[in-house]
């Protein structure tokens, strides 16, 4: 599906490297894949481990791309906008992964009829594990959001949803693993204080979260039965689940899904 496509990066920063990865993994020539980024280094990195081409223009790499993904941070965008408006016609396809900037916002800003996706990835990508949700733009063809669903399943699991879903998919997965790996801390944290070692609390609570999940990805069950089977009636589990509840364990995780959401819809509004 990529055979032959150029595909370009304006930006090379972490999801980035993710995408590239994944796309080298998954049969892309590295001559069909080329960044540009502004830090030398980061170019030099760039181009040394995943032997790529690199520049520092993005008229450039737009020019030069079939495929253009735009992976700089939200707030400049509008520094990227105003260097290739002119460039990217309607015989390019646009990927955005920006948190919060809207198809609307990427079309307004290039060529009238811009073909654009909006995509959310996560960094878990970066060892192709990651959670990606994808949304069509004004513009795009269903063959665009074939191949961009396409490359980002290279690179973990990708969906398709509305873009008015986009920002608590934001709120979820693009955030989430940040939520994770703290109640991953914490849960070594725990195993510390009762005494076990550093190391074996945390590779046995990172095992334990990817265990869960790998489990209720393949058993398809609710994780209320899962929960289930692991709580005997007066043992252990259920003690724990009590301190746990009682601390308001998934109000708060709740909670942090909503303050991310609202956090991208006011990104969004900028
Ligand atoms: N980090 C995450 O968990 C996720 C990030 N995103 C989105 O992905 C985008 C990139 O995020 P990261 O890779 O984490 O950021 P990053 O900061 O690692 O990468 C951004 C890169 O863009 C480069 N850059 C800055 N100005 C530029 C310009 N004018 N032209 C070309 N390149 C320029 C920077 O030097 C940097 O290397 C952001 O919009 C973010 O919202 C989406 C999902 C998850
Ligand atoms: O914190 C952020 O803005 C980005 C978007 C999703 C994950 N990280």
């Amino acid at each position: 599906m990529l055979k032959d496509k150029k595909t370009g990066f304006i930006g090379g920063g972490n999801m980035a490297e993710a995408i590239i990865k994944g796309l080298l993994a998954g049969g892309v020539a590295a001559a069909d894949l080329t960044v540009a980024e502004p830090f030398p280094q980061r170019r030099d990195y760039l181009a040394e481990r995943y032997g790529i081409t690199t520049i520092a223009d993005n008229v450039e790499l737009c020019q030069a791309s079939d495929t253009i993904i735009i992976a700089v941070k939200p707030q400049v965008s509008n520094a990227v906008f105003s260097t290739i408006e002119n460039v990217v016609g309607v015989n390019k396809l646009v990927i955005s992964i920006m948190a919060g900037v809207r198809t609307a916002a990427v079309e307004g800003a290039l060529t009238q009829g811009a073909r654009v996706v909006r995509v959310m990835p996560n960094t878990p990508a970066l060892v192709l594990e990651g959670a990606s949700a994808l949304c069509r733009g004004a513009n795009a063809s269903d063959d665009d959001v074939v191949l961009t669903r396409h490359i980002f399943e290279l690179i973990g699991t990708a969906c398709v949803v509305d873009e008015k879903y986009m920002d608590a998919v934001t709120g979820l997965s693009g955030s989430g693993p940040a939520y994770v790996l703290t109640f991953i801390e914490a849960l070594a944290d725990a195993g510390v204080k009762q005494g076990l070692t550093r190391d074996t609390a945390t590779a046995l609570a990172a095992q334990t979260v990817l265990g869960s999940a790998k489990l209720l990805l393949e058993t398809r069950e609710h994780p209320a039965v899962l929960r289930g089977n692991v709580t005997s009636p007066g043992g252990t589990t259920i003690a724990g689940m009590y301190a746990l509840e009682k601390e308001g364990f998934r109000g708060a995780v709740m909670d942090a899904v909503e303050a991310a959401t609202a956090r991208s819809i006011e990104l969004g509004a900028k």
